[in-house]
């Protein structure tokens, strides 16, 4: 827990940034590993077991003091994963390139930017890596003048080649990945959007239509508004299954669900909670005003002519129960209960109409 804590600093990503919170915790490993290798580094030399010379022992503690600082930097702050990333990796290329020109005793100092690509191509994307690829080579090109005593040429080609190996194979594995997380994430999106709809409508099943509308009853509430709700439940439908065929009532069905569909404004929520039944949620409405919309909606449903591929017609009816929120309502619960009560009202003064 305290370490995955340390990685992620407890930050929570969305389902869909799982390559931004894989970046994250790459960067928070890579600067931990950073701190621990710098502090070796410092160590080693104030021990004497290795030394690295007063210039880049100056630059080690700068880089590990910068590292530090970043690290408490990028807590709780996501936003700042990518300028991080690049400052992070400067630091680290800048502490590469003084050691390439101060520390002539090391032979294998160059192996550092191998890692600079690596490291790019994670935290930045495919293509910084390939830039970082050619930084490298170049910084190692130019500072060969300075370097006592210069590569060898066979050693500039090998080193050369390398670096152009990692690139390419540091470039096709962040491509892939990047590519495979982009699939990813647009198959959640999809199963997220296939698991909120009712499969015969489209519509909002009950459970999404519940999320959604329990969290704008909360907003109504806070703001001192009035939501409204209407229950609407078709009239007689068993008939339609047992004349037509239940085939043919889902075919009712999908044309009441799309008429209803028709008349939702942006911010009404629709949904299909049983067989014939349907809820409209209203934020910011009156039961007055719900009134004339259940009408509407109720005229609509009376209007529609479904035809059949033998040119029989089917006409349905609804009843529509309505209710209004009450200022101690916190969740839908009791609104949808009372206009399932408005609803059965109106079955029960004979249908087709509405009530509540
Ligand atoms: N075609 C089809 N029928 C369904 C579906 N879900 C439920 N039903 C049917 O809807 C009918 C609902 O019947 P009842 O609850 O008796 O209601 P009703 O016949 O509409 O009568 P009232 O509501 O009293 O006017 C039943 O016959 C269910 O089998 C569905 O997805 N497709």
């Amino acid at each position: 827990m305290p370490f995955h804590f340390l990685l992620t600093s407890g930050i929570t990503f969305a389902a869909d940034e799982e390559y931004l919170e894989l970046r994250f915790r790459v960067l928070n490993s890579l600067m931990l590993v950073g701190l621990l290798s710098t502090g070796l580094f410092i160590g080693l030399d104030w021990t004497g077991i290795n030394s690295l010379g007063h210039r880049q022992l100056a630059a080690t503690q700068a880089n590990l003091l910068l590292t530090a600082l970043l690290m408490v930097a990028l807590r709780n702050r996501k936003q700042l994963l990518r300028p991080i990333s690049t400052t992070f990796i400067l630091v680290n290329l800048m502490t590469y390139t003084s050691a390439l020109i101060w520390v002539t005793n090391d032979e294998l100092r160059v192996l550092w930017f191998h890692l600079a690509v690596m490291f790019s191509c994670v935290l930045l994307g495919s293509r910084s890596g390939l830039t970082m690829t050619a930084l490298s080579i170049g910084l190692i090109l130019m500072a060969q003048p300075l370097m006592a005593p210069p590569f060898t040429p066979n050693a500039l080609t090998t080193l050369v080649i390398s670096l152009l190996v990692t690139g390419f194979g540091a470039f096709t594995y962040t491509r892939r990945s990047e590519s495979a997380f982009e699939r990813l994430r647009m198959s959640n999106i999809e199963l997220r959007a296939l698991a909120s709809r009712d499969p015969l409508t489209g519509l909002l099943n009950p459970r999404a239509f519940g999320d959604i509308a329990n969290q704008l009853i909360r907003i109504s509430q806070r703001k001192g508004q009035t939501a409204s709700m209407l229950f609407i439940d078709l009239d007689h439908f068993k008939h339609i299954n047992d004349q037509y065929g239940h085939a043919t009532g889902d075919i009712v069905l999908r044309a009441v669900a799309q008429e209803l569909g028709n008349h939702t404004r942006k911010s009404d929520v629709l949904g299909r909670i049983g067989g014939e039944e349907f809820l409209f949620f209203l934020p910011d409405t009156t039961a007055d005003s719900a009134r004339e919309v259940a009408e509407k909606l109720r005229l609509a449903i009376q209007a529609m002519r479904i035809s059949l591929a033998d040119d029989t017609q089917i006409q349905v009816s609804a009843s529509i129960g309505v209710s209004q929120s009450l200022p101690t309502d916190s969740t839908i619960s009791a609104l949808q209960r009372r206009a399932d009560q408005a609803m059965y009202l109106a079955k029960a003064q004979g249908r087709n109409r509405v009530a509540g």
